[in-house]
């Protein structure tokens, strides 16, 4: 069987990065899915808002759920702090090898674990399992669907306190509606959306910052 999109893109980065170089790893894969071939990483324009609300934030503890290839993982893990931890929850084993094989080529190994799984099973075993209290940003980015009750979970977990930030892609298109409802409705949040463009294309698409009040 041919080999699949995230292995050719992971075959594109260890032609075109430079090892230990984050930046050149996110645009090798950048060049690689506007030029070749699409795929659902946050992107450029997205992956801008990204940065500046990471670098706002300036988390010790950041949880992100949807690694897929580790663009966004590679993306945030090279604006934290050399202490500051990055774990990112995968359920596709095989995607999960190639997003190690792209986050050790940024040199980012040291600060990011991936936890092969379903984000439903790991987040409730996170504060025994890492002996994590709460997390300062969560960047949201699997299947739509889960938004929501993975968000719940997060809450039932005591992983959120005073000030957490939940920053949700996609929130346009392909749409998490039951999240976008929830979150803006809830007082127990204070949310913003940023307009922007889905990765690659011209489609309207963005980005939901919402600050947990506790
Ligand atoms: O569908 C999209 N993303 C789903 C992302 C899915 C990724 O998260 C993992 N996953 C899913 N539930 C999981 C539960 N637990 C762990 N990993 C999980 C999947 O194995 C995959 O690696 C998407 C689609 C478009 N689009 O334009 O069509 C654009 C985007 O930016 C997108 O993010
Ligand atoms: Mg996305």
């Amino acid at each position: 069987t041919r080999i699949s999109r995230p292995e050719r893109i992971l075959a594109y980065v260890k032609k075109h990065a430079v090892p230990g170089d984050a930046e050149s790893v996110a645009n090798a894969i950048d060049a690689y899915c506007s030029g070749v071939e699409w795929a659902m990483n946050i992107g450029i324009d997205k992956g801008k808002i990204l940065d500046r609300v990471v670098s706002e934030t300036d988390p010790d503890t950041v949880l992100e759920l949807g690694t897929y290839c580790g663009y966004s993982t590679v993306r945030i893990g090279k604006l934290l702090r050399p202490e500051a931890r990055l774990i990112t929850i995968e359920m596709n084993p095989d995607y999960a090898k190639v997003a190690k094989q792209i986050i050790a080529l940024a040199g980012l190994d040291s600060k990011v674990e991936i936890l092969v799984g379903s984000s439903s099973e790991l987040i409730p075993q996170l504060k025994k399992k890492l002996d994590i209290k709460t997390l300062d940003l969560v960047f949201i980015d699997h299947w739509k669907e889960c938004y929501l009750p993975d968000t719940r979970c997060l809450e039932e977990s005591g992983l959120l306190h005073k000030g957490t930030v939940l920053l949700a892609d996609n929130v346009v298109c392909p749409g998490a509606p039951e999240y976008v409802k929830y979150i803006r409705n809830s007082s127990r949040y204070r949310s913003e959306y940023f307009s922007s463009r889905l990765e690659y294309l011209q489609v309207e698409d963005g980005l939901e910052k919402s600050v947990f009040l506790g």
